[in-house]
């Protein structure tokens, strides 16, 4: 109890005495003799006695009406331990089941309009007044059909198109039951629902939507590369909703900082994604750790097997609402799609005009498949235009004020591997490009609904070289869509200067400058430095398979990097030592297509494009991010 009470003191209280109230957490176990009865003050005093230093607390304010000692407290929902929390797991989930079987949908109204607001579907006040200061005033399609058999207590597992509001759609019913829950019962420390992201971004965003959605309840967001001492004293203090990522989740399990006893919602957010990622083993740990009396909701845009057995080992009974179902169109409705074809050298010369056409100085995701592409597209973008990187080995702080900073319009153009694939809500984005074809129809999708979100319009614009023309078929009958072709744009400094319009191929060929960016482009032929034989590297089949990042040890001539091809013009392995810096696009393996040696990578990817619609990448056995 005194935790709790005290959390809601950080944004009130200077440092010196948060390190105090740390102190005082680390030794809150010496306060078990507290009763039930004890009220805040009389827990601060003898807390204070306890660690002998009343002094540091000198700075909370005397008890005032609505804010005792200068912070608000939490009520709790029952006095049942020594620390003063709410009953136990197995009593509280009695309490909720009870409480929301007793949910009664509100009589349908005469039109569909009518069942669609907000206001009428009796969802808490504050739910509804924080919805619409956010312009939301109805629900749409998915949440509409989530909204009752979730209000009613069932297991469900959910689908549908991108950007369509599914983070709502579990979230309205969670936030509206635990703000019942806690009307009736208090509040308690240990949180009442978990969210699983397979991103931290993703988990970010749904804690986001909660927070902003019921602001009166209590959420973390927990995932890995931040501190976690932070995260586990923020869970000290009490939350209502804890979000996160498995990993992060289960160090925290770990270390006994979540208690998760007293879960009664689980929501597994892009649960297909988890096996992406490598998670499976993660949530079912998780799983396996929440009290049976739970309500559980799964949302996945693809049943792989996996998702099938989890369903069966951890859904009660569930509801399946899929609104996508065998539907031809796969993707949102305002979504354009364009598709245009180009030599692999002239890739990413044509990037630049296809924005300045399409996007129309609105915001622009380029998608490529590695994180050493996203960075060197980006750098020669960025002679051009405002824009970013965004990839899984750039740090979580940087990742973040990326993010942010492409969000808030610092600048319109992100170039991001299959990390911002997958659920990352960021308005207003006008065009997604496909720089290079995706590993499979999904990721297609998912990259795709980046734009066209809440019912906005958008475009994306594949770009692909003419013997990848059978993968855009593939995608074109995966999903249900069908391209416009768009012509052909001329590119400038012939097959010599693949980056010459947007980055200054010479540049990129001398051995001076970024080491990075140097050696990348250098490697690929800029007129500078690098001019290696394109034919030689462009027909060097059977490379790839476990190949290591070596790129960075690449110097800045020509001849250590037509070395590094040479090492790998069949020898179906790169290693660090061969200086040939190829193994960062990993590929397949199959390698059949010609020409410019950048190229080669992806075109290795998609030898093996008959890959498309499986769950998993199975290029090259490497996360893209
Ligand atoms: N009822 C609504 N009215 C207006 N806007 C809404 C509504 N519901 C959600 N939104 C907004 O729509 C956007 C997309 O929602 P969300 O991110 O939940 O979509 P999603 O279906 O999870 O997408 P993805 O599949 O890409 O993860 C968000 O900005 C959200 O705030």
């Amino acid at each position: 109890m005194m935790s709790i009470a005290l959390r809601r003191s950080h944004s009130v209280v200077p440092r010196q005495a948060l390190a105090a109230i740390d102190t005082l957490l680390r030794h809150h176990h010496q306060f078990s003799s507290f009763t039930a009865s004890s009220t805040d003050h009389e827990v601060l005093r003898s807390a204070c006695h306890g660690v002998g230093d009343i002094r540091s607390f000198s700075i909370f304010r005397a008890p005032q009406p609505d804010i005792p000692y200068g912070f608000q407290t939490r009520e709790f929902h029952a006095k049942s331990g020594t620390l003063n929390y709410r009953a136990s797991a197995v009593l509280q989930a009695e309490f909720a089941m009870h409480e929301y079987s007793s949910y009664e949908e509100p009589a349908k109204g005469s039109g569909d309009d009518e069942n669609l607001e907000i206001a009428r579907l009796g969802i808490s006040e504050e739910i509804v007044s924080a919805l619409a200061k956010r312009g939301i005033t109805k629900l749409f399609p998915i949440q509409r059909a989530v909204l009752e058999p979730a209000m009613q207590g069932r297991d469900m597992i959910g689908r549908a198109r991108t950007g369509t509001g599914k983070t709502l759609a579990f979230g309205i019913p969670v936030l509206d039951k635990i703000i019942r829950f806690n009307a009736k019962h208090g509040r308690g420390r240990n949180p009442l629902a978990l969210v699983l992201a397979p991103t931290r971004e993703l988990a970010r965003q749904v804690e986001k939507e909660f927070y902003e959605s019921a602001p009166s309840l209590d959420t973390i967001c927990v995932y890995g590369g931040t501190p976690i001492s932070r995260q586990m004293r923020q869970l000290d203090y009490g939350v209502d909703v804890a979000v996160g990522t498995p990993g992060r989740i289960i160090d925290l399990l770990n270390r006994g900082a979540l208690n998760l006893s007293e879960v009664q919602f689980v929501v597994i957010d892009e649960a297909d994604q988890m096996l992406q990622v490598g998670f499976q083993e993660d949530v079912e740990r998780i799983l396996e750790k929440l009290p049976q009396k739970r309500q559980s909701m799964m949302f996945s845009a693809t049943m792989p097997s996996w998702i099938r057995k989890l369903t069966q080992n951890y859904l009660k009974d569930p509801l399946s609402i899929d609104l996508v179902g065998d539907s031809d169109q796969k993707l949102a409705d305002g979504i354009s799609l364009y598709s245009i074809a180009t030599e692999m050298y002239g890739k990413a010369s044509i990037v630049g005009p296809l924005i300045t056409e399409h996007a129309k100085g609105g915001k622009c995701i380029v998608f490529t498949q590695t994180k050493r592409d996203a960075d060197r597209l980006a750098y020669a973008m960025a002679r051009n235009f405002r824009c970013e990187a965004l990839h899984g080995d750039i740090s979580q702080a940087q990742r973040e004020r990326t993010l942010a900073g492409f969000r808030d319009g610092n600048f319109n153009i992100l170039v991001a591997t299959d990390v911002a694939s997958r659920g990352l809500d960021i308005p207003n984005v006008d065009l997604v490009i496909h720089y290079e074809l995706p590993n499979n129809s999904e990721i297609f999708v998912h990259r795709s609904g980046r734009t066209g979100r809440a019912g906005k319009k958008g475009s994306a614009i594949l770009i692909y070289t003419q013997d990848q023309s059978r993968a855009v078929r593939v995608i074109e009958r995966d999903v249900g869509c069908r391209f416009t072709e768009l012509p052909r744009i001329a590119v400038e400094g012939g097959d010599r200067d693949m980056f010459g319009d947007i980055g200054g191929g010479g540049r990129f060929g001398s051995s001076g400058g970024m080491r990075d960016r140097r050696d990348s482009f250098g490697r690929f032929g800029g007129p500078g430095g690098g001019g290696f034989g394109r034919p030689g590297f462009g027909r060097s089949n059977g490379y790839g398979g476990p190949s290591t990042n070596c790129g960075g040890n690449v110097g800045g001539s020509g001849f250590s990097r037509s070395g590094g091809f040479g090492e790998f013009g069949g020898s179906g392995r790169s290693s660090q030592s061969s200086g040939g810096g190829f193994g960062d696009f990993g590929g397949s393996g199959r390698s059949s297509q010609s020409g410019g040696g950048f190229g080669d990578s992806r075109s290795s990817r998609f030898g093996s494009f008959g890959s498309f619609g499986d769950d998993k990448d199975k290029n090259s056995g490497r996360k893209p991010f």
